[in-house]
């Protein structure tokens, strides 16, 4: 029988919830999500599911991590559609924050990361977000105190420096990346992709075609530069303005400049119209 989870909306609230399941012995999964939720984000819950006997989705929108010209006032909220979904995943705990529960008048601490995982990339297109998204992420940890907790690919440089954030502050939180799951054109779910216009929504596939295209000339020998190069060009030549088209190390996410250099991801940033879209694959 399908049951609704219990809904928390203030650190006390949460705490008893956990500390509830905690008395039955539970291991805990979070996984941290700003609503707005697709099969992207279910397919976390199901990873979560697996991996713990307990699962808390936390939904919020988090203010810090948007810089005052971008879209957190447009930001997609569909709260009821979000829980239906997560009833029928079975989820234990929806850890719902308003923004004074998460940030209460006089707050004034903020985790910063730093280090390679930074170098460049989103960090320097948005320098705002990962100081807000490390914040938050951080005071999630400590506020529901799981045993690990889900993150997506698609937000590739995102789960680096979540990972190494917990790492470094001994949240004792394993952070476990999932898969990207994609449109059947290739285009990576995601929220905003409900900003795309019809014609819009066409394009945006380019994204993917373009870095498997890369990705493809660079397994069979080609020379990175060359072949991001191209990819960069089909992007913009299909009306995106490009943020970055990037090879990088595939753990590290330091630059490279040869195969030998290990493992490569293809990571990438553009806007179409005034959406803007990540991605990012395997080489
Ligand atoms: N297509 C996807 N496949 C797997 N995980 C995803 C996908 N889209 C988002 N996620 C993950 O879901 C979590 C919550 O992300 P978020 O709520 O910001 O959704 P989003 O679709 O990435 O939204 P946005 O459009 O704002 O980037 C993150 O860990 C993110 O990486
Ligand atoms: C991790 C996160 C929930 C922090 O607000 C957000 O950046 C997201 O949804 O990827
Ligand atoms: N999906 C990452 C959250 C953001 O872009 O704000």
């Amino acid at each position: 029988m399908q049951r609704s989870p219990l809904i928390a909306r203030t650190v006390p609230a949460l705490r008893r919830a956990v500390d509830n399941l905690r008395k039955r012995k539970a291991t805990i999964a979070l996984v941290p999500t700003m609503g707005a939720l697709h099969d992207g984000h279910v397919s976390l819950v199901r990873l979560a599911r697996r991996r713990a006997s307990r699962v808390v989705v936390s939904i919020f929108v988090n203010p810090t991590q948007f810089a005052p010209t971008e879209d957190f006032g447009a930001y997609p909220r569909t709260w009821k559609a979000d829980i239906a979904k997560l009833a029928a995943e079975d989820v234990d705990i929806v850890w719902h924050p308003g923004v004074e529960a998460m940030y209460p008048q006089g707050f004034a601490t903020r985790i910063v990361p730093e280090g390679p995982a930074l170098a460049g990339l989103e960090d320097r297109f948005r320098p705002h977000f990962f100081g807000g998204v490390a914040t938050v992420v951080g005071k999630l940890f400590t506020q529901c105190g799981p045993d690990l907790a889900i993150f997506g690919e698609k937000d590739f440089q995102q789960l680096r420096v979540v990972t190494q954030m917990a790492r470094d502050l001994d949240l004792g939180v394993k952070v476990i990346g999932s898969r990207t799951v994609r449109e059947r054109d290739g285009l990576a779910m995601s929220s905003r992709n409900v900003y795309l216009s019809p014609q819009e929504r066409q394009t945006a596939t380019t994204l993917y075609r373009a870095m498997k295209d890369s990705a493809g000339r660079i397994r069979a020998g080609e020379a990175i530069a060359p072949a991001m190069a191209r990819g960069a060009a089909t992007i913009e030549a299909a009306g995106f303005v490009l943020d970055y088209f990037e090879a990088r190390h595939a753990e590290t996410l330091a630059q490279i400049t040869s195969r030998k250099d290990g493992p490569l991801r293809i990571l990438v940033a553009a806007k179409l119209g005034t959406t803007r879209l990540i991605d990012n694959i395997a080489v």
